[in-house]
């Protein structure tokens, strides 16, 4: 499959949201990426609900929601009200993910699973053939801006391989420190989805560097 291309929002300018977006729309992305922070699962706070509701608004990408928050079941229902495509919730964060991520489904959305840096993909052995999605973080998640965990590239390619083997239909998206030199290697691994912030949205020429990693 082409490589899919998922802006991540915490990178945008929020004094000038309208204008981020519409070059989202205007450029080749496929989604839109959103990260939501509780200041408890990660040591910082982003945003929350009236900001995706807002976004929800004028965005014509399908919203990829990735929730580094506590308990994140009890946004089912709220979340799926935003029109959201895909909601990842951690598996950190989970006590019943299985419960967890049918009641994504029940609610009409793809359901992600996201693993720490730490976190072994061996982890989801027992729900892979129930996952759209699995995002790996290539960075600890709170903050835009970090330096790219190399050990990722090893993970993608182990759990390409649990994907195969389970006959799962999961895509692999990575997040954090993706850009023109670690964009290639990811795709290269097995990585179907980037997930990219400070590398598009501090550019010069954002638009550009979307169409860039679409071509790899
Ligand atoms: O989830 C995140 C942080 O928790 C961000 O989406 C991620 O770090 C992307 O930022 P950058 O591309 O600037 O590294």
């Amino acid at each position: 499959m082409a490589t899919l291309v998922s802006p991540s929002l915490l990178a945008a300018n929020f004094l000038d949201l309208q204008r981020d977006i519409d070059m989202i729309n205007r450029s080749e992305a496929d989604w839109l990426h959103l990260d939501v922070m509780d200041g408890v699962f990660v040591p910082n706070i982003s945003f929350g609900f009236p900001i995706i509701d807002a976004v929800s608004k004028i965005c014509k990408k399908p919203l990829d929601i990735h929730f580094m928050i506590t308990k994140p079941e009890r946004y089912i229902a709220r979340t799926a009200r935003t029109g959201a495509m895909m909601m990842n919730v951690h598996y950190e964060a989970c006590t019943h993910l299985n419960r967890t991520v049918h009641e994504i489904h029940e609610a009409g959305m793809k359901a992600g699973v996201t693993l720490n840096p730490s976190t072994p993909v061996s982890m989801l052995e027992d729900i892979i053939q129930d996952v759209d999605m699995v995002l790996l973080m290539s960075v600890n998640p709170g903050f835009g801006g970090q330096a790219f965990i190399e050990n990722t590239i090893n993970k993608v390619k182990r759990l390409r391989r649990m994907i195969a083997e389970a006959g799962s239909k999961a895509v692999i998206e990575v997040d954090g420190g993706v850009q023109a030199e670690t964009a290639p290697r990811l795709v290269a691994a097995g990585v179907d989805v980037l997930v990219s912030g400070s590398y598009i949205f501090k550019s010069s020429n954002p638009e550009g560097v979307i169409k860039s990693l679409k071509a790899l």
